[in-house]
């Protein structure tokens, strides 16, 4: 079920958390949300769970919208919020399936989703541990498992690593591509690697605005910085061949760095390969590296909140 998100707007006080944001969410995607803090993104992911009304715009999920369908909606929502409530004095089992009725699964289905999810999210270990007992990163595999007991078509997760170990992150991670797989996954973090290697579409929110959106290689060629080469040419001095590089009016910037080579920062759309060999050719020098520079996300994050 895809989602569709039209100029979408919430206030808080007078100031605006989310502007007029328009977005798609596929499924079979995972999309994510990335900003810096008081970006907007918590709030995005409570209208869209349903837990806050937009004062503008509207939200479509498949055929049904926010303002007429909120009902049928819900069922079609599986949500971990930012802070996963969870009930500590229960063992997991007994949740799971606390948490099926509040759903209406039907009763002949229950166990067979309670086992499920038990699988899918790793909680074979710890299904009859209460769930005080349980570490960070077990008790957000239980979040997970609650948001999915009712088979939802859209899962929304709000910052579902924050503050575990590494192995923990790995482990919801893989939990998240395997629901991305068949359903559509909408999830926020600040955490950058986080979105690169679970997402395959994101989102970057500042201001309560859209900033940048794309699959994470667009982004990269969106970005001027997708137009940066490391260049290695030997046959002259560095200075000399630093001087003679300058003359070309393709290169925009360019730094020596410390391995003795160039990285080279070009105007789009050029044939850089092309001007560097002629260089080359009537200096009798060669080139020993021309490779693109892989612009990490990081960057890109950087330059596109800046400024807002
Ligand atoms: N209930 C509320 N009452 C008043 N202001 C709010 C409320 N909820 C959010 N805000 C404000 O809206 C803005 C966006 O907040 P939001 O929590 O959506 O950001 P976020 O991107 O999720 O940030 P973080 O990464 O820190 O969780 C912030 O300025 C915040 O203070």
């Amino acid at each position: 079920m895809d989602v569709i998100v039209d100029k979408l707007t919430k206030s808080f006080e007078g100031h605006k958390a989310v502007d007029s944001i328009s977005f798609k969410a596929k499924r079979g995607e995972v999309l994510g949300l990335l900003g810096p803090n008081g970006a907007g993104k918590t709030t995005t992911m409570k209208i869209l769970s349903g837990y806050l009304l937009p004062e503008r715009g509207n939200i479509n999920f498949g055929d049904y919208s926010i303002w007429k369908q909120a009902g049928k909606i819900k069922k079609v929502i599986g949500y971990l919020p930012e802070h996963n409530p969870l009930y500590p004095e229960m063992n997991v089992i007994d949740f799971l399936f606390f948490i099926g009725k509040l759903q209406d699964i039907p009763k002949y289905k229950i166990t067979a989703r309670v086992l499920d999810m038990i699988r899918l999210c790793g909680l074979d270990n710890e299904k009859h541990k209460k769930i005080h007992e349980l570490s960070k990163g077990y008790r957000q595999r239980v979040g997970i498992a609650q948001a999915l007991i009712h088979d939802p078509e859209v899962v929304i997760l709000d910052e579902p690593t924050t503050g575990l170990d590494p192995n923990q992150i790995f482990a919801i991670r893989k939990i998240i591509k395997t629901i991305g797989e068949d359903k559509t996954v909408i999830l926020s973090s600040h955490i950058l690697s986080e979105i690169e290697t679970t997402c395959d579409q994101v989102m970057i929110m500042s201001n309560g605005k859209i900033v940048a959106n794309g699959t994470t290689s667009e982004l990269r060629r969106k970005s001027d910085a997708g137009y940066s080469f490391k260049l290695g040419i030997k046959g002259d001095d560095i200075p000399v061949i630093h001087d003679a590089l300058c003359t070309l009016p393709e290169i925009l910037h360019m730094e020596i760095t410390q391995e003795q080579n160039f990285e080279i920062q070009c105007k789009p759309d050029v044939e850089i390969g092309r001007t560097i060999f002629d260089l080359c050719r009537e200096h009798d020098w060669y080139i020993s590296e021309l490779t693109p520079v892989q612009t990490r996300l990081e960057d890109i994050f950087r330059k596109v909140t800046q400024n807002e």
